[in-house]
């Protein structure tokens, strides 16, 4: 089980040091979709340069132009690209194709799916790599959050690697590792917390 480290808010600099101290605690470090809006593919770069050991994703949420846009997160480093699971199958073939003439792997973020058991069945047929229950920050305000929908991807899921983000912390942590999903991604809880270090390290120790 991996945890997915989400740098969602901070400038550049600031990010990679925040990512140096909590590094040994996390497996996948994210560029998150603010952040590549803010800063584009540098940020990636940057992030694949100074964490090689590191395995980087790009939370690109792409929509459309699958193959494009996919290709500008695999050239510039990142291990993952991220894809909106209500895009049209076309375009999650297209970012499909990236990632296999890349070599890398693709994740389809179900935010706003409404019937997940069904997109989940056309993912798999698709032959998506990992599968991510999100449930977004405006959603987390309004009280929600990811575990009834992780429950009904690993009731559905065959094939797909499993990813759940959405608020997680380590107070809820237990909850998620119970259900066995490959990937854990934390944003917030570990990016605003008073000790980002003891954060990281209570999420990642309850994984092991
Ligand atoms: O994907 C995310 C969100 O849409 C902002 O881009 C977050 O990175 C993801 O939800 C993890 O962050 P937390 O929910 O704060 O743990």
């Amino acid at each position: 089980m991996k945890l997915q480290l989400a740098l969602d808010e901070m400038p550049l600099v600031d990010a990679l040091r925040f990512a140096d101290k909590v590094a040994e605690h996390v497996d996948i470090i994210e560029i998150g979709t603010p952040f590549v809006m803010d800063e584009g593919m540098r940020g990636v770069r940057e992030f694949h340069r100074f964490f090689p050991d590191k395995e980087i994703l790009a939370d690109l949420k792409i929509m459309d132009g699958g193959y494009l846009e996919a290709s500008y997160a695999y050239e510039a480093g990142a291990a993952y690209a991220t894809i909106l699971g209500v895009s049209d199958n076309l375009t999650i073939e297209g970012a499909l194709k990236a990632a296999r003439d890349y070599e890398r792997k693709l994740v389809v973020d179900m935010i706003c799916v409404e019937d997940l058991p069904s997109r989940i069945a056309k993912m798999e047929e698709i032959g998506v790599d990992i599968l991510a229950v999100h449930t977004g920050a405006d959603q987390q305000a309004a009280g929600r959050e990811p575990i009834e929908d992780l429950k009904v991807m690993t009731e559905n899921a065959k094939k797909a690697q499993i990813a759940v983000a959405g608020g997680i912390n380590s107070k809820t942590i237990d909850k998620y590792v119970a259900l066995k999903p490959e990937i854990i991604i934390v944003g917030s809880a570990i990016g605003h917390a008073d000790d980002p270090v003891a954060e990281a390290k209570a999420i990642k120790d309850a994984m092991l």
